[in-house]
Formats: structure tokens, C-alpha cells, sequence
């Protein structure tokens, strides 16, 4: 890690303990992290900054399991098991939190292209790539003007409708690396329509990340389409 990753990885963690301060008072916070309440305060108040190891710890651990935690309070799951993830894909700063833990917890290898569907999942590429330093892209149900190219993926869903994503060709490379990112996953359909985008574009996989897994089937899916790492921050 070089001196400005370092930095970073700092600064996060700083990011992370403020957002639970808010919640929080220091001899909480200090039983969430296990760590000193006059160590936190100073973190917290910008004086000093964690050490690297700290810093790791507290943006790939305590960050992991306390943003999962805030995610599930911010989520409602109706009678059906539809979810209302409004409360977090429309606040871009939790997702802006959000986007560096996920890419210290899960490994995937830094991409050149963060890429999702239209349209939920865009607020959550664009703080991904923006953490990556990286481009988003979007599939679109319907083919955006004065586009000459498009990269199309069709399927005939288990309803039996027929879905069409397009991407324009311009938006991924050949061999370059992509991410492939939703707000939900739960069929995995839409996903391996991303899967197959990526797959035309004759580019390779980097990961495949959903914010909520709806039950299993659409993570298992992934992972039968890919070796890179597939996951969730929560299930419902
Ligand atoms: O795993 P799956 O069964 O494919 O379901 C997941 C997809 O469903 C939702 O999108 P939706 O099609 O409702 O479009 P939206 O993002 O425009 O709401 C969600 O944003 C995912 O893209
Ligand atoms: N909001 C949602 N909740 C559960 N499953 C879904 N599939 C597509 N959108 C969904």
C-alpha cells in the first residue's frame, strides 16, 4: 500500500466511525468497535487518524457489519416480499459510505467499468466507480438517441415477458475489467443479462455486488456464471 492508499484507507475509517457517532455516544461507539473511547474522540474529531491496521479493521470488519446493519433499517419488505429500498438507493451519501467498505470486504480486483441496470441501481455505480476512480455504465430497457451501437442481452424472464437490456458498445472495451453492481438481487436475471453485456463485450468479470440478495437464487445464480467474487451486504 502506498502512502496515499494509506491516506485513504484513513480517512474512510474516520468516515465510518462518524457515521456511527451520530448515533452513538463514545462509550457506545467504543463497545461497537472495541476500541478506546478517547482513541474514538480524537478519530472522530479529526486530531489524530487510526493507524493502517485499525483503519483496516474498522472500515473491512466493524464498517461491513454496521453498514449491513443500517442497510436492514432502512429497508421495508412488504406482504409479498417486495422490498422498499428507496430509503437507500436515493441517499447517495449512505452510498457513497457504502461503496469503499464493500470494495475492501469482498476483493474483487479494481475495475475499469462499474456497470448496472436501469434504473435502481445507478446511485450505487456511481459511488463505486466514483470510489474506483473508474467509469459507470447503465443498461437501459430502451435504446438511448443517437446512439449508433448497442450491445443488446435478451431473455424471456420466468414470467415468460421478454427483456431487453441495450448498453452502447462505446461503454466497455474489449478486455477491460468490469463490476457488475445492483441495488437488489433476486431471480438473478438481470444480472445475468449484465453477465452476458459483459460477456459480448468479450471483457472479464470483476465481481458481481447486489446491496440486498432476496433470498438465495439470484446469488447462486451469479456464481454459477462467473469464478470472481459474488455477494451481498444483506439478505432478506
Ligand atoms: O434479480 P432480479 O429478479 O432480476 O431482480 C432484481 C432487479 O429488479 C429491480 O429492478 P426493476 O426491474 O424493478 O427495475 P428498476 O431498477 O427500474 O426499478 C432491481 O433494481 C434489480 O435490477
Ligand atoms: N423491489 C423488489 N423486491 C423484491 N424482488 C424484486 N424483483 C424486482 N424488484 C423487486
Amino acid at each position: 500500500m502506498n502512502r496515499a492508499e494509506k491516506a485513504a484507507l484513513q480517512l474512510r475509517a474516520v468516515d465510518v466511525l462518524r457515521m456511527l457517532k451520530e448515533t452513538r455516544t463514545y462509550d457506545e461507539l467504543a463497545e461497537t468497535t472495541g476500541l478506546p473511547a478517547g482513541d474514538l474522540n480524537r478519530y472522530v474529531n479529526g486530531h489524530v487518524l487510526p493507524g493502517t491496521e485499525r483503519a483496516r479493521e474498522v472500515v473491512e470488519d466493524i464498517g461491513r457489519e454496521a453498514l449491513a446493519a443500517e442497510l436492514d433499517a432502512r429497508i421495508r419488505v412488504d406482504d409479498e416480499g417486495y422490498v422498499d429500498n428507496s430509503g437507500t438507493v436515493f441517499d447517495q451519501s449512505f452510498l457513497d459510505l457504502v461503496a469503499p467498505v464493500v470494495a475492501n470486504a469482498f476483493e474483487f480486483d479494481r475495475p475499469d467499468v462499474v456497470l448496472t441496470a436501469a434504473t435502481d441501481g445507478i446511485t450505487l455505480a456511481a459511488s463505486l466507480a466514483s470510489y474506483y476512480g473508474t467509469r459507470c455504465a447503465y443498461a437501459k430497457k430502451s435504446k438511448e438517441t443517437a446512439v449508433e451501437e448497442f450491445i443488446e442481452a435478451r431473455q424471456r424472464l420466468q414470467s415468460g415477458i421478454e427483456l431487453t437490456y441495450y448498453l452502447p458498445a462505446a461503454a466497455i472495451d474489449a478486455g477491460e475489467s468490469v463490476l457488475v453492481v445492483d441495488d437488489l438481487i433476486r431471480s438473478g436475471e438481470t444480472q445475468e443479462l449484465l453477465l452476458d453485456i459483459v460477456e459480448t463485450s468479450e471483457a472479464e468479470v470483476a465481481g458481481v455486488f447486489a446491496l440486498i440478495a432476496a433470498g438465495e437464487d439470484g446469488i447462486r445464480r451469479a456464481r454459477s456464471r462467473t469464478d470472481a467474487p459474488v455477494g451481498s451486504l444483506t439478505s432478506v
